[in-house]
């Protein structure tokens, strides 16, 4: 048996430092340990990462049924014990079942229209020379997608008191709540004061907005496409429909999974464009050339589009990495693991791997234009049984938002500032 490989220690230290800057971090660490590195042990259990292809390759080829969620319990904390991020095995591949086909690539179309109306909402009344932080633009239009396609939610007060409540619930996604989740202890209302108590609150708030709405479809099952009456319509494999609480746990975290994802990819498209002004014009012309008002199939096919949001997601992957916990002893990229080993798939590594990127700090979009990338190269949205549902939904509206708002503006960067922790950026802009 192979020694195991070396690796830090700290497991404080190692998740400290993740949490802060997860990109900066990972890509240090395998400078100085390489690639497979060892992880502090969790629960006793050793942890192994790795971004190569082979390693990947072996990562994502274990069966669904060795694998368990890693972290479940923190997840049922914060989002309930049916919610896809907490589920394994058989229980795990049925709700995904259930979720997949509103997110099917197809049904994507029948919402290009409302995607470009949204982005064309909230920056109609730009003007030459206003400034604007991308950051906030983007949280909104993406908010408002979700509550348009995701809670199918059109009535003005209605979606006024939704687009609120999420926004509360977006706010409690604090470092504060985030240290709660590696600090099990933190998870105290603290007499209704702190991170934690402010997330059971504003969940309350959201399930008390959704169990009288719930009812109301559950009354008038009239056809409409937006995906909380398709999960409503949804039939598990004995025949029987999921019951609120499931339908509710499935929303928040689809929520949670798709909101500061994709308004953050779309926040760093724009700054990067900022800083690489031949590549804003490239992509305006190819946007010009798609005639006055194009439809959203047309955008969505634009392949400098397209290409400009994978090089954004290579750089900067809403998650760096993926972890998963086996249940059985497994070689992956071989080393023997026992069972309950951590293993974690390092997206971030992988992305900048020189021999497949080259230049990899570099942001060229051409790249995507001169070749093709395996799932084990180019995997921002993870891989195996437990790939991002919504990929296909993200992808699509990043292009429609980018290509929506940058038909229309052209913005230069006024200044670009890390807001907060983690990977979030702020670019400034000015309209022109
Ligand atoms: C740019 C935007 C997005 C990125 C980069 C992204 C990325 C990811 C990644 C890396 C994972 C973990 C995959 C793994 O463990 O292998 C994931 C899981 C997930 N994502 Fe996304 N995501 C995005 C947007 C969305 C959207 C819009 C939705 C739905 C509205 C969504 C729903 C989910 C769900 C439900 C999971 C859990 C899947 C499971 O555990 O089976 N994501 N996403």
């Amino acid at each position: 048996m192979a020694t195991f490989p070396k690796g830090p220690t700290n497991n404080f230290l190692v998740n400290v430092q993740g949490i802060m800057d997860p990109i900066g971090y990972t890509l240090r660490l395998r400078e100085r340990y390489g690639d497979p590195m060892s992880l502090p042990k969790m629960d006793g259990k050793p942890g192994l990462a790795t971004g190569s292809v082979e390693g990947l390759r072996s990562v994502f080829a274990v069966p669904p049924e060795a694998l368990d969620q890693m972290l479940a319990k923190n997840f049922s904390a914060l989002f309930g014990e049916s919610s896809l991020f907490v589920l394994s095995g058989a229980r795990h591949t049925a709700m995904r079942k259930l979720l997949m086909p509103p997110f099917h690539g197809q049904r994507m179309r029948l919402y290009g229209k409302q995607i470009c109306d949204l982005a064309l909402q909230h920056s109609r009344d730009f003007k030459p020379g206003q400034q604007l932080v991308a950051q906030d633009l983007m949280h909104t239009i993406s908010l408002q997608t979700i509550i348009h396609i995701v809670f199918g939610v059109t009535a003005p007060e209605e979606a006024a008191r939704l687009e609120k409540l999420l926004e509360s619930l977006r706010k409690s996604l604090s470092l504060g709540l985030t240290v709660t989740l590696v600090i099990p202890w933190l998870r105290r209302e603290f007499g209704g004061f702190g991170p934690w108590a402010h997330w059971q609150r504003v969940t309350q708030d959201l399930r008390s907005f959704l169990d009288p709405e719930l009812a109301r479809r559950r009354a008038d099952p009239a056809e409409r496409t937006d995906i909380l009456s398709l999960l409503l319509k949804a039939r598990q494999e004995d025949g029987t429909e999921l019951n609120d609480q499931q339908i509710f746990e499935q929303l928040h975290t689809l929520l949670f999974a798709g909101h500061s994802t994709t308004a953050g990819a779309l926040s760093w498209a724009l700054s990067f464009l900022g800083h690489a002004p031949a590549v804003l014009r490239r992509l305006q012309d190819e946007l010009t050339a798609l005639g006055a008002d194009p439809e959203p199939e047309a955008l969505a096919k634009a392949p400098y589009l397209e290409a400009v949001c994978n090089e954004t997601l290579r750089l900067r992957p809403p998650s760096p990495g993926v972890g998963r916990k086996l249940n059985t002893p497994m070689r992956i990229a071989g080393y023997d693991l026992p069972a309950g080993a951590g293993v974690f798939a390092q997206i971030i590594w992988a992305h900048h791997d020189p021999a497949v990127f080259p230049e990899s700090e570099v942001f060229r979009p051409e790249r995507f234009l001169e070749r093709t990338y395996s799932p084990f190269e180019f995997l921002p949205f993870g891989g195996g049984n437990r790939r991002c549902i919504g990929a296909a939904f993200a992808l699509y509206e990043m292009k429609l938002v980018l290509g929506t708002l940058l038909r229309r503006y052209s913005f230069e960067l006024v200044s670009r500032s890390q807001c907060g922790w983690g990977c979030r950026v702020c670019p400034a802009l000015r309209c022109a």
